[in-house]
């Protein structure tokens, strides 16, 4: 492919399924949003998992939120999205409720280092909040989450990131991949984005090596 940015630009959805508006004005705004190809495949897990409860941590002015709550509609899910500003979480709120998707979404003004419940067996955790929390954030997700749940955490290429990386690779609580990607219409394009499934009891242990060692006790 001799252009492969050119050519994966085009093929990114049009028009953001009625999202434009939305993305545009956050843009204006300087409110960075995660565009069609992120949105495709958050709401592409939540349908892969059957994710009926997903929390969003960072729902800002809820475009990332509509993809969630289309998807878990579809599952007869729910998702909380929480904002730390109470502005954004009002905004959140009535933009969903424009799409038809307030049966479908809660918001919640909190900040996500400080969240009223303990483990609360979220089946999906998207982590998209300043970078600088990232870090303090990932035992709370660990938490949040029921065993062999979902933790999708965007920006992970960013400086700010690089503790929580350095802790998502503890192979005893996680199955991580972070992968530095090329998503068109997300802000930034080239970006790093992580996917970790808590890990839970019955879960193979295996050495340095790849050698099976038994089998996870939580
Ligand atoms: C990059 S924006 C989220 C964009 C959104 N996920 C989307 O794609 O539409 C980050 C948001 O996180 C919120 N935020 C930052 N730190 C937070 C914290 N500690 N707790 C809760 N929200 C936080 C900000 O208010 C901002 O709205």
């Amino acid at each position: 492919m001799k252009d492969p940015h050119a050519s994966f630009r085009a093929l990114a959805p049009d028009g953001e399924l009625g999202l434009q508006g939305l993305a545009d004005e956050a843009a204006a705004r300087g409110i960075p949003v995660i565009g069609p190809v992120m949105g495709g495949l958050l709401a592409l897990l939540c349908r892969i998992m059957g994710a009926v409860r997903v929390l969003e941590l960072g729902a800002a002015v809820g475009y990332s939120t509509t993809f969630l709550a289309r998807a878990v509609r579809d599952t007869g899910g729910i998702v909380l999205g929480v904002d730390m500003h109470e502005a954004h979480c009002r905004e959140a709120r009535a933009n969903l409720a424009s799409f038809g998707l307030e049966e479908s979404c809660a918001l919640l003004c909190a900040d996500a280092r400080a969240l009223p419940f303990g483990a609360a067996g979220f089946d999906l955790v998207f982590l998209d909040v300043d970078q600088r929390y990232y870090a303090e954030l990932e035992p709370v997700c660990h938490r949040l989450l029921r065993p062999g749940g979902l933790l999708v955490a965007d920006n992970t290429a960013f400086a700010d990131a690089q503790a929580f990386n350095v802790l998502i690779r503890d192979g005893r609580r996680w199955d991580a991949v972070n992968i530095y990607a090329f998503l068109p219409n997300h802000a930034p394009e080239q970006d790093g984005i992580c996917l970790a499934r808590k890990k839970q009891t019955g879960d193979s242990r295996n050495d340095s090596n790849g050698n099976f060692q038994g089998y996870a006790e939580d």
